[in-house]
């Protein structure tokens, strides 16, 4: 037998790596690398200290104490990530040419930051929420969306056949076949009803009174939206704990999608502050899935039975499994 991949790690790495060609043109970390690791660890701190209820939150009185060390923590991550940031942002004034188009986002970001309209710490800013909030929730997804399909091998079977059935043998799934692969996408859809990365959204306060179906909401109440229940609501989903994909090709539920119009599906949030990734969020998940089950086959450890599959949740403020998937990878 092969040697096992931690899918949760290179989905990291691939994530990583997308976000940093899409917005610096250069890939950040190979796979296996250090550097990989340990950004996966600085995001990983951040999520999980964002997420901690901060008691200097409750009692304003305590934020200089920081008793819990929240801030502390935090700011010892944020300053690895800038100095990342900086080598980067130093090596783009290098290489980067005046005028004309713009080949990624940190380009346009200095530029707006040479006309004095952003600051270099404004970027830094920027590109840190980006890759904190892109990366670790991706790679989330796709670990327990491999999860799932080796729990029921013969639904893998189904995205690998459809695969191979639409795209053809040996062919590379691109964006624009992610629409005539309607069962990969019910396997998306369905994983994010059970297993929501960020299954409290973010936390939102309440400008003003509010009441909601004769509930008072207070002005400035914490309001944390709790996805993860409504996704195993048994009076919205019928079987709701169980893994059925195919529950999205019905009539009945064929168009609830997760982009906010279908309150029963929230995963990224919905109206105002809906998630701005989504729209990339969408291509990484799928592309990544498509990649992973259309190339390679995939086992279990032995001594390991699908049903067996730890399924226990770890809580920052996205939601990872407690337990690393490791699964070893077959030829076709
Ligand atoms: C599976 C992947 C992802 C999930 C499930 C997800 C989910 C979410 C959720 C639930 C929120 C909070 C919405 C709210 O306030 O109610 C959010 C915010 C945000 N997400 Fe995502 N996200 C994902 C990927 C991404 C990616 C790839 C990016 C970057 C390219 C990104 C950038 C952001 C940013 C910047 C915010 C804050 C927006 C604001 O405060 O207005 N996310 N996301």
């Amino acid at each position: 037998m092969g040697r096992a991949v931690d899918i949760g790690r290179a989905a990291f790495t691939t994530s990583l790596n997308l976000m940093s060609a899409t917005l610096f043109s250069v890939e950040f970390a190979p796979f296996n690398s250090d550097s990989s690791q340990e950004m996966r660890d600085v995001v990983w701190g951040v999520m999980k200290n964002i997420g901690s209820p901060n008691l200097a939150d409750y009692f304003p009185v305590l934020k200089r104490a920081d008793p819990q060390g929240i801030l502390r923590e935090t700011t010892v991550y944020f300053e690895k990530l800038f100095a990342i940031f900086d080598r980067i942002i130093d090596e783009k004034l290098k290489t980067k040419t005046s005028g004309g188009e713009k080949s990624d986002l940190l380009e346009a970001l200095i530029d707006l930051h040479e006309r004095d309209e952003l600051s270099r710490n404004d970027i830094k800013h920027l590109l840190l929420d980006l890759f904190v909030a892109g990366t670790d929730t991706t790679s989330g997804m796709v670990e327990w969306t491999m999860t799932e399909l080796l729990r029921n091998p013969e639904k893998l079977s189904r995205v690998r056949n459809e695969i191979t059935d639409i795209i053809g043998e040996n062919k590379q799934v691109q964006e624009s076949d992610i629409p005539r692969l309607p069962y990969l996408q019910a396997v998306v859809k369905e994983t994010f009803r059970l297993h929501p990365v960020a299954p409290f959204l973010v936390p939102h306060k309440a400008e003003t009174d509010v009441e909601i179906n004769g509930y008072i909401v207070p002005k400035n109440a914490q309001v944390l939206v709790n996805v993860w229940a409504s996704g195993r609501d048994s009076g919205i989903w019928p079987n709701a704990d169980s893994f059925l994909p195919e529950r999205f090709l019905d009539h009945k539920y064929d168009k609830i999608d997760f982009r906010g119009n279908d309150f029963e599906l929230i995963p990224f949030g919905a109206g105002r502050r809906i998630c701005p990734g989504l729209p990339l969020a969408y291509r990484m998940v799928h592309l990544m899935l498509a990649t992973l089950v259309g190339n390679f086959g995939w086992e279990l450890e032995e001594s390991v039975k699908p049903q067996e599959l730890d399924m226990n949740e770890k809580f920052g403020l996205t939601l990872q499994k407690a337990i690393p998937l490791k699964v070893v990878p077959t030829k076709l």
